[in-house]
């Protein structure tokens, strides 16, 4: 049986006090108290929403960042309209993101994310949607052994305004059972993670519901798990002195049925989570 999801979460950050080293962050000039891989599981079969419970957690815009990439979003606007500020700083404050001639503007993010996963540029100068080609082949029952979305593109790093973190999602099916492997990078496990963990649930859950299949598990691979040296006192003796809640359940709106739905007219106010226990709020510090 999967471990409840906040047990998983408090462990990793033990172990990354535990045996994390410290090291110098160049692009925010802050140093990281950091370990290298990490394994999280979530059940979604069993709805075990994987929320942190020892300090409340903001999932509904997690979710709606989500929602943002899957319909390609590319501006902190767009983000904002559908309750996520999340992409505010680094589309507005990063101080290399500004001088970049590829910025458009306020509120630009660039080709990140969504953007090649919906759009990924071909040499002919068309495009190739990822989601889609997944979609349609889940839909027929199909695992080619590449159900994958990637978002990550190096050849384009130059035009976003951040690397994608939550980089590759790779879906299987197994029987009638879809699951799921989320690889990330790089993680800030105070902030950025307890939006994650959420967001990976959700996209099996949805892509299952689209595609008529069964939700399964998620696998959540991190390479890079970190702590920012101005969150380790709050997370040390703070977060770390609570005692975890039970995890909560989510539903999903049984109305959404398709890729257009979620990119028409779903909403956050479509996802509802019952039975969130959860200490009160620690605001972090955000290295942009
Ligand atoms: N340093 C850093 N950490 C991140 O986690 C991160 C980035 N940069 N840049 C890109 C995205 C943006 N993400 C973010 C940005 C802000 C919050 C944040 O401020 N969360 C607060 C409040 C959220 C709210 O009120 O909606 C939190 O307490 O979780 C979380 C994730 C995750 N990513
Ligand atoms: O979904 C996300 C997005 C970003 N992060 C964190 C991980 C790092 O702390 C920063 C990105 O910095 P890089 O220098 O590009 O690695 O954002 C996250 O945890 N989750």
């Amino acid at each position: 049986m999967t471990r409840s999801s906040s047990h998983q979460y408090e462990t990793l950050c033990q172990r990354i006090i535990d045996q994390g080293q410290w090291v110098e962050n160049e692009r925010t000039g802050i140093r990281c108290l950091t370990l290298i891989n990490a394994d999280l599981e979530y059940d979604v079969a069993a709805n075990e929403f994987p929320l942190v419970t020892t300090r409340k957690c903001f999932y509904k815009a997690a979710i709606a960042e989500l929602l943002g990439y899957l319909r390609a979003y590319d501006s902190a606007a767009q983000f904002r309209e559908i309750g996520c500020k999340t992409w505010d700083a680094n589309a507005n404050e990063n101080k290399a993101w500004l001088a970049n001639p590829a910025r458009k503007g306020l509120d630009d993010m660039g080709r990140v994310y969504g953007v090649q996963g919906r759009n990924w540029l071909k040499p002919d100068g068309s495009t190739f949607d990822q989601l889609q080609k997944v979609v349609n082949n889940l839909k027929n029952g199909i695992d080619d052994r590449g159900e994958i979305v990637t978002f990550y593109n190096p050849g384009e790093f130059d035009l976003g305004c951040l690397r994608p973190c939550m980089h590759t999602h790779t879906f299987s099916i197994l029987a009638d059972t879809l699951y799921l492997t989320s690889y990330m990078r790089s993680c800030d496990v105070p902030l950025g993670l307890t939006f994650n963990m959420p967001q990976c649930f959700v996209l099996l859950a949805l892509m299952a519901q689209i595609t008529g299949l069964k939700p399964g598990k998620v696998y959540h691979k991190i390479v890079n798990a970190h702590i920012y040296e101005n969150q380790l006192d709050l997370m040390q003796n703070v977060q770390l002195k609570r005692t975890p809640y039970a995890a909560p359940s989510l539903s999903i709106n049984p109305k959404i049925k398709s890729l257009e739905d979620i990119e028409t007219w779903v909403s956050k106010s479509d996802f509802e989570v019952t039975g969130y226990q959860a200490h009160e709020a620690i605001a972090y510090p955000f290295a942009v």
